[in-house]
């Protein structure tokens, strides 16, 4: 595939893999997925000193089947395999029918799911082939036990395709409560990459994902409407600045929000959006409470109410309360038809009014949205539960119920357009999750605006910027326990600057 940062659904995978099966000799497909796992699996054990005992769990699929090829191609090199597959094996499927024969030929020990030798062996690696895309329902009864104490082992856990208990295209955990999944340090996964493997839980339990297309070529898949987010998808919007400029070739950005104590919010947008590289910003604040910004102190303050809208990129919504007042100057920065972020109090806001909504949907500048889950729940009237049981059907929704580039943030920020175009973002850490975080996230991205870049791209890369700061951070122990919003700005500045002339 020439398209690296492609995701696919589990049936657009099915679709293709159909195809090739019709054009290839059966079991080649399962072959090639095999001995992918197995020299990736071998490349990992390369660094481990320990007596190197692999445990294969093979279930009752085709994933079953690519477990059982990887265990014959450990044994050939030399490993010592021990292979589980705690279901019927006459039932297997022709290819994982002949994939069991060649295990049972390589002499690979084949023990029982509830040995004690489980638990108890130290096992340089896991191998989980129990379930791929065929996933249908939740893991209970042994199976759920036997995930639980494999997740307890503390070794490496390769997983084939997927994480058994995972769903390929959400990253929900199949049942969610009454499920379990496969916590994988690595997932080698087949095909094409999956949606599911980099948002909601999908990054906690598929660790480093390696993609493994198995010769299948580009010319086979359907166009992509996922992709992974990439600073190729927004750099031609990153462009180093011509000497002869001014602070008016930068645009202005007014924060609309601080309400009688939430001025921080407002400051926090308003010190992102300065040091993103807006010419000029303004602290549009509700309460008339703040007279500078004494750290930031070119910042200029004024009442929500005096500020010109029209003239203006606005980030509405930090600290912004849900007061009558807000309601209404929201809705003249929203008629204003200027660029504007829409985060926090603003989305409750518009939540609670259909006038707001009707307003939003007669604009025809740039819009962003930035819910959180919970703000996306209140926008479409459902529950958190919902919105993360699937985000990137809950961010497609938003995006085009309010004709929006949407945000919708957590773990794997997912990116939608109004047409259905999806990004999953790839950067970014715990750290994130830190009052203010948003603040900063909604002050960037009016900044990228108010420079000029399109608000696909300003989406994107401000996402993209906003992680890529704190995975920096991080690599330096800043975070990600005790990381604060504010530290996160300089930061952003440097990693902004560095693509700009990288
Ligand atoms: N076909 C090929 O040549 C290739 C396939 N690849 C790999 O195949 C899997 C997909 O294989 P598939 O057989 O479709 O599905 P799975 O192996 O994931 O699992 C299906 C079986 O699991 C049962 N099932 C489903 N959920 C549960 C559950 N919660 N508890 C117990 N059993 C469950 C299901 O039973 P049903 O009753 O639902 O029918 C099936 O028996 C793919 O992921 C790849 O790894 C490779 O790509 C190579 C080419
Ligand atoms: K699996």
């Amino acid at each position: 595939m020439t398209d690296t940062h492609a995701l696919y659904t589990v049936n657009e995978i099915r679709q293709v893999e159909q195809a090739a099966l019709a054009n290839s000799p059966s079991y080649a497909l399962m072959q090639r997925a095999g001995t992918a796992a197995g020299e990736l699996a071998y490349e990992l054990l390369q660094s481990t000193e320990k007596e190197r005992r692999v445990l294969v769990l093979a279930g009752p699929g085709n994933n079953g089947g690519d477990a059982l090829e990887a265990a014959s191609q450990l044994m050939n090199a030399g490993l010592k395999v021990f292979i589980t597959l705690p279901f019927p094996t006459d039932t297997l499927p022709a290819d994982a029918q002949q994939a069991l024969q060649r295990a049972k030929a390589s002499k690979a020990t084949f023990i029982a799911s509830d040995d004690p030798a489980i638990s108890s062996t130290d096992w340089a690696m896991v191998i989980d082939g129990l379930f791929g895309i065929g996933l249908s329902r939740a893991i209970d009864g042994p199976l759920h036990e036997l995930i639980a104490t494999i997740n307890q082992l503390g070794c490496p856990i390769l997983a084939l395709d997927v994480p058994s208990g995972l769903n390929a295209d959400t990253g929900a955990i199949v049942g969610d409560d009454a499920g379990i999944a496969i916590q994988a340090t690595h997932t080698i996964t087949f095909i094409a990459d999956k949606a599911g493997l980099h948002t909601c839980e999908g990054r906690d339990f598929a660790g480093a994902v390696t993609v493994a297309t198995l010769d299948i070529g580009g010319e086979r898949f359907p166009p992509a409407s996922m992709h992974l987010n990439h600073p190729a998808l927004f750099a031609k919007c990153l462009r180093p600045r011509r000497h002869n400029t001014h602070k008016g070739s930068y645009g202005d950005v007014s924060v609309l929000g601080g309400a009688h104590g939430m001025v921080g919010a407002a400051v926090l947008a308003a010190r992102a959006a300065a040091k993103c590289g807006a010419g000029r910003v303004f602290i549009a604040c509700l309460a008339d409470s703040l007279l500078y910004d004494s750290m930031q102190a070119e910042l200029m303050s004024r009442l929500a109410s005096n500020i010109d809208y029209s003239t203006t990129t606005t980030v509405a919504g930090p600290g912004l309360g849900t007061s009558r007042l807000a309601r209404d100057i929201l809705g003249k920065a929203i008629i204003a038809n200027t660029p504007l972020v829409i985060d926090a109090d603003a989305l409750n806001l518009i939540g609670h009014e259909p006038a707001l909504q009707e307003k939003l949907l007669a604009r025809s500048a740039a819009t962003i949205i930035t819910p959180h889950p919970l703000e996306a729940a209140r926008l479409l009237a459902t529950t958190t539960q919902q919105i993360q049981g699937n985000r990137i059907a809950a961010a497609r929704a938003l995006a085009g119920t309010f004709r929006a580039t949407t945000i919708l943030k957590g773990s794997g920020t997912v990116i939608a357009a109004p047409d259905g175009t999806v990004v999953l973002n790839t950067t970014g850490n715990p750290a994130l999750a830190t009052a203010g975080s948003g603040d900063v996230l909604a002050g960037l991205s009016g900044a990228l605006l108010a420079q000029g870049c399109p608000e696909w791209e300003a989406a994107l890369a401000a996402v993209y910027l906003h992680g890529l700061a704190a995975d920096e951070l991080v690599k330096r122990g800043i975070g990600p326990i005790g990381l604060t919003a504010g530290e996160l700005i300089p930061e952003i500045r440097s990693v902004l600057n560095q693509l700009v002339s990288g």
